[in-house]
Formats: C-alpha cells, sequence, structure tokens
C-alpha cells in the first residue's frame, strides 16, 4: 500500500494562553499541502514493526511511524505486523508537520491494512496521545482548530500556490513553547465567517500572523533572512514553530519564477493548499478496489 503524508502550513497561528499542563490554547489555521512524504506499508508474517527511514536518521523507537504502529496494535488488539519504508521528502522539524503526518498516514493505513475498522474519532485521539498536529492529518481537512489543535473544524480556502523556504536551521517546538519571550495573550478571534464553511480570501489575509514569529526570528537570524527575502515576491511567514517561511501565489508558474531565484543556501519547494489530504483520496481508491 504506497500512501502519501502530506504537509501543512500553519496560514494562522495564535497563542491564546498557557494551560496548567504546560500546553498551549491555540487558534490556528491548518492548510494542507499536496506535497509530502510518501509511505509503503507491507504486511509481514509476524507481528513485529520494522520501519526502513532512509535519509532519517532517528532511533526506531523515537520514530513516529512506529510509535503510530504499535499503539495502534495496542489499541485494536490487532495481532498483525507491519514493514514501512519511508521516503522522506519534508524537512524535520520544520514547521510543516511531517513527522506528524508521518504518524497519521501510518495509523491510517494501518487501519485499513489490518482490518481493525477503528473510527476516525479514535484515530484522531489515538494520534493526540502522540503530537498536537496529528489529528488533523488523521481527520484529512484543511481546518480552522482549537484547543491545542484537537477541536477542528474543516474550512475551505481560496486556491492558492505556496512556496516554502527551507532555511539551514531546525528549531525545537518545546524550546519555543517554553520560551519566556514568548507571546502567550493573543485575543480569540471569533469566526462568523466560519459558519458556511468558506475562508473569505481578503478576510484570512486581513489575519495571517503567527505568534512564534518575532520570538523564533530573534533566536535564529537565518530564519528572518529567508522570510525577508521571500517577502520581495508575496506577504511571508513563519510557520508552526519554524524553521520554514512561506508565501502564496496566485499561480504555480508565479510561485516557480521565485523559486528559481532561491540563494543556494536554502531550499525549497512549491505546493498547492488543498482541501482533502491526499491519503484520504487514496485511501477512498484503495477501498473501492481501484
Ligand atoms: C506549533 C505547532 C502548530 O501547528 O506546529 P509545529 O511547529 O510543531 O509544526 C503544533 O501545535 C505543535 O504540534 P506538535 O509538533 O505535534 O507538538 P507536540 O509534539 O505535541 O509538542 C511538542 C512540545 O511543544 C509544546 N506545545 C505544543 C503544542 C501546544 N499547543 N502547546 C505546547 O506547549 C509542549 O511543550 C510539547 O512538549
Ligand atoms: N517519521 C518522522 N519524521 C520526522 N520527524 C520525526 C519522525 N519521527 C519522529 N520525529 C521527530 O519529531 C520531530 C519533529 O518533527 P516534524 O513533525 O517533522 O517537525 P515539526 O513538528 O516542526 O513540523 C523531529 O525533530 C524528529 O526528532
Amino acid at each position: 500500500m504506497l500512501l502519501s503524508a502530506p504537509a501543512k502550513l500553519n496560514l494562522i497561528l495564535r497563542i491564546l494562553g498557557r494551560r496548567a499542563d504546560g500546553y498551549h490554547e491555540l487558534q490556528t489555521l491548518f492548510q494542507l499541502l499536496d506535497f509530502g512524504d510518501e509511505l509503503r506499508l507491507e504486511l509481514r508474517d509476524d507481528n513485529e514493526i520494522s520501519v526502513d527511514s532512509g535519509s532519517l536518521e532517528i532511533p526506531l523507537e523515537e520514530n513516529l511511524i512506529y510509535r503510530a504502529a504499535r499503539l495502534l496494535q495496542r489499541e485494536s488488539g490487532c495481532g498483525r505486523g507491519a514493514h514501512i519504508v519511508l521516503q522522506k521528502k519534508l524537512p524535520h522539524g520544520g514547521g510543516i508537520g511531517g513527522g506528524s503526518s508521518d504518524a497519521a498516514t501510518t495509523l491510517l493505513g494501518l487501519n485499513h491494512l489490518w482490518q481493525c475498522d477503528l473510527s476516525l474519532s479514535r484515530l484522531a485521539q489515538l494520534g493526540r496521545t502522540l503530537g498536537a498536529d496529528v489529528p488533523v492529518f488523521v481527520r484529512g481537512r484543511t481546518a480552522w482548530a482549537e484547543g491545542v489543535g484537537e477541536k477542528l473544524v474543516p474550512v475551505e480556502t481560496p486556491p492558492r500556490h505556496y512556496l516554502v523556504v527551507v532555511p539551514d536551521c531546525a528549531v525545537s517546538t518545546a524550546a519555543v513553547f517554553g520560551h519566556p519571550g514568548l507571546t502567550r495573550d493573543s485575543a480569540a478571534i471569533t469566526l462568523a465567517h466560519l459558519r458556511e464553511g468558506r475562508l473569505d480570501g481578503r478576510w484570512l489575509e486581513q489575519h495571517f500572523g503567527n505568534d512564534c514569529q518575532a520570538l523564533v526570528e530573534r533566536l535564529y537570524p537565518e530564519i528572518r533572512a529567508a522570510r525577508e527575502w521571500l517577502q520581495q515576491f508575496a506577504q511571508a511567514q513563519l510557520t508552526g514553530t519554524g524553521a520554514c517561511v512561506f508565501a502564496a501565489f496566485d499561480s504555480a508558474t508565479a510561485a516557480k519564477a521565485a523559486l528559481a531565484e532561491l540563494p543556494e543556501r536554502w531550499r525549497g519547494f512549491v505546493a498547492a493548499g488543498v482541501d482533502e489530504s491526499p491519503t484520504h483520496r487514496q485511501l477512498a481508491k484503495i477501498a473501492a478496489g481501484a
């Protein structure tokens, strides 16, 4: 079974406060992209979980793919095993959710392969224990999120192509959220606009912003430099806690023209925003026997 694990951007990221358990109350707009990692999932004859992570050097027990597979095995009582091959395309520690998306795709794929028959809600709940960003990938819809990212309302966003620039540094999410200099007192936005499930482009652009950006740019001047470079083409912004920065374009051609001018010290990619995750489209085809 071949499945994608798409990236996300946080088009809006507001930090409303800190909870007693140390986690932060957020409001964020998760935009799914049509670009991501690729996973191949195969049944094993025994009940072991093996993972070939290719270029990603990470101990097996820490790999979110392995942890997701073990969690599903435990929670579903399913006695089967799997071999999973990861083709890593997304930078890790990039704020584009690569590890979380790999975990969600593993849960979705193995739920099908092992015939566990767990609901999306249950899989999202399991995913939440692996990371705050996992539920949105399990649900597979571009969404407005509250709580720590688990209260999700699907929304449609205007069609856009994004140029994502990957500065040469990795940011620790825990370090940013634990930093005394983080702004944690943004007012909540109320979303009358969400009623019809479609976000107006002008409203969206007015509310773009990321409460982590000022601090992250102070800690990592390289990220500020990348954002300022991108700013010459369009409004540019940090995603998540970074390190990636992005800007929206009306066409893939315009985004690719900007990418062609990217200084050599950075990497980048162009991807389209999508309302539905490619993983869910692939699973629907597999379920239909296509
Ligand atoms: C900030 C966001 C926005 O999408 O993205 P990334 O930059 O990581 O992609 C996410 O909420 C991150 O989600 P995720 O990367 O899954 O975080 P987790 O593994 O659950 O948490 C890592 C650490 O960040 C802190 N954390 C995370 C989320 C949150 N709402 N409040 C927090 O305080 C906690 O200290 C936690 O120990
Ligand atoms: N399969 C995986 N892919 C990427 N990172 C992983 C994976 N499994 C565990 N991790 C760990 O999760 C951390 C966060 O990765 P990732 O989700 O890609 O970044 P971010 O949360 O910034 O978007 C990485 O630094 C890495 O140590």
